[in-house]
């Protein structure tokens, strides 16, 4: 059953040692912004989630008096993808960022002032680098998985690279190996909007007079970007609305108009200008190639990766996460691809769940046997007589007995071939010719365990067993079922 984190809070953590940013600078008592759900963190059981542009260290709950839940409550949580019963997830807020980690906004020690335009340019390589310190000063040293869409995927597939290894998997959604010239224009217009607004002045506005309209503007922009034309005309069509508080003047105007409106002015409620510059331009740097070449780029990558893609996304399109595929597949590394298929474009990331839980859970937690074992299966006695088996196969249409004593723990195996064999040697009783020495696997084995058991003792069927007693069956044809499936 999938549930909810419930109420969660944003903590903080400043890290202890100075962070040295890409471009030489150096950044003195750094604040991390973070949320920790689930499992506490041991080795080899946390799972970083890194946020698209936008978001923050919020990723799920509710926080109290909020109207939405964190940006990916859908897939963290008991049961979910990002299974908070079995893995310890951290979100941090990125450096650079506005909602608790350092950034533009917050206070300059050397001049007591905020950093405005005095912050130093970063890139998506610092963010890592201070998520990676913010884990060590925490204790972790290695992650489960480093799990993000679009920005968040960025960072994710840089994980892979500048951290080889710390990282063990690697989940990168709608995202590339570097910023398009087509990225970088958007990213452009943005800022322009931002810094011609008059009250942008070179980025030191008060905090009670930011370049709103600019921001707004930007984002407005920005979130065409992030639909479709297909779930724009789903959305919206071409119907008229009612003028709203946002009208300029005219009767009437679009819904999507007044979306849009909504949009840009409601990402001014919770957004820095200044941060918004400093973000957009990290993505454009972006850029994992190495002379030219992606695979060069990936060449010390140590991971396994699922890369997925989202079909409608048109910011980035499919072709970006095919080859980021084809130069990990270059090196030999070990990825799996999907083109999740959805009408929603780029934000399809943050409204596809059910893919999203499928795919992304399936690749963190690999499936068990109890996930597709016969429960309860038919058994038998030892007691039972040959013909009397022989009969319990053919009404079960099964080929394997369990033989249960007559306490019902497991005493053996029969198959339809030892019946064969009994019958031609004229056996009478089922305890003369069964298997006592029954292979067995627990519930908990992975389904590649259950393959390698049943591949090394060439046999077909094995017994479910937990405390002595039966409780289910796994054959090779559930598993061959289940390899086609896939
Ligand atoms: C990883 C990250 O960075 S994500 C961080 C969170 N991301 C964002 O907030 C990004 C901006 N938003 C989005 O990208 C999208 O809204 C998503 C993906 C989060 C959610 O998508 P959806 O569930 O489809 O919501 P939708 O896009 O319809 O937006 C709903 C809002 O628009 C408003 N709205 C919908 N239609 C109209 C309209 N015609 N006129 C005015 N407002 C409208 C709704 O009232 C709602 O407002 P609210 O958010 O204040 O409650
Ligand atoms: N909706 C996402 C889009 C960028 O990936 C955001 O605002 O962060």
């Amino acid at each position: 059953m999938r549930g909810s984190v419930g109420d969660t809070t944003t903590q903080y953590h400043r890290l202890a040692a100075p962070l040295h940013l890409e471009s030489g600078a150096v950044l003195h008592g750094v604040t991390i912004a973070y949320e920790q759900y689930g499992a506490s963190p041991s080795l080899g059981n946390t799972i970083l989630v890194c946020h698209a542009l936008s978001g923050d260290a919020h990723a799920a709950g509710m926080h109290r008096g909020d109207k939405h839940p964190g940006w990916w409550d859908g897939i963290i949580g008991p049961g979910k993808a990002l299974d908070t019963d079995r893995y310890c997830i951290i979100a941090t807020n990125v450096i650079g960022g506005c909602k608790g980690s350092t950034g533009p906004a917050s206070i300059n020690p050397e001049t007591g002032a905020p950093y405005g335009t005095d912050f130093p340019v970063v890139t998506i390589r610092d963010m890592v680098a201070a998520q990676h310190q913010f884990l060590i000063e925490r204790g972790i040293t290695e992650l489960y998985a480093v799990v993000g869409g679009s920005m968040g995927g960025m960072q994710a597939l840089t994980w892979s690279v500048t951290f080889p290894g710390f990282a063990r998997r690697v989940v990168a959604i709608a995202a590339a190996g570097y910023s398009t010239p087509m990225h970088i224009a958007f990213g452009a217009v943005g800022r322009a909007a931002i810094m011609t607004d008059p009250a942008w002045k070179g980025g030191r506005y008060p905090a009670n007079e930011r370049p709103d309209h600019g921001l707004s503007l930007a984002r407005m922009i920005a979130h065409i970007t992030y639909l479709s034309d297909q779930s724009m005309h789903k959305k919206f069509g071409r119907t008229l609305q009612e003028k709203t508080e946002y009208g300029y003047g005219f009767e009437t105007e679009f819904s999507v108009e007044s979306y849009l409106k909504h949009q840009g002015s409601s990402f001014v409620q919770r957004f820095d200008p200044n941060s918004y510059l400093y973000i957009t331009k990290a993505i454009d740097y972006y850029d994992l190639t190495r002379n030219g070449s992606l695979s060069e780029g990936f060449a010390n990558a140590d991971a396994k990766f699922l890369i997925l893609s989202v079909s409608t996304d048109w910011l980035y399109p499919p072709y970006l996460s095919e080859e980021i595929v084809l130069a990990l597949n270059s090196t030999g590394k070990d990825v799996q691809y999907t083109e999740v298929m959805s009408g929603y474009g780029h934000d399809g990331f943050l409204l596809e769940d059910d893919q999203m839980n499928y795919l992304i859970g399936r690749f963190l937690t690999p499936l068990t046997v109890a996930d597709i074992m016969i429960r309860d299966p038919p058994a038998i006695c030892s007691c039972a007589t040959i013909r009397a088996t022989a009969q319990a196969m053919i009404e079960r249409e099964v080929n394997h007995l369990p033989v249960l004593h007559p306490d019902g723990t497991l005493e053996g195996i029969v198959t339809s071939w030892d019946i064969a064999k009994a019958v031609a040697g004229e056996h009478l009783m089922l305890a003369e010719i069964m298997t006592r020495d029954v292979i067995c696997v627990s519930a908990a084995d992975t389904l590649r365990e259950a393959a390698r058991i049943l591949d090394q003792h060439h046999i077909s069927a094995l017994p479910v067993v937990e405390s002595g007693r039966v409780v289910g069956m796994l054959t090779s044809e559930q598993l061959s079922n289940m390899a086609e499936r896939n």
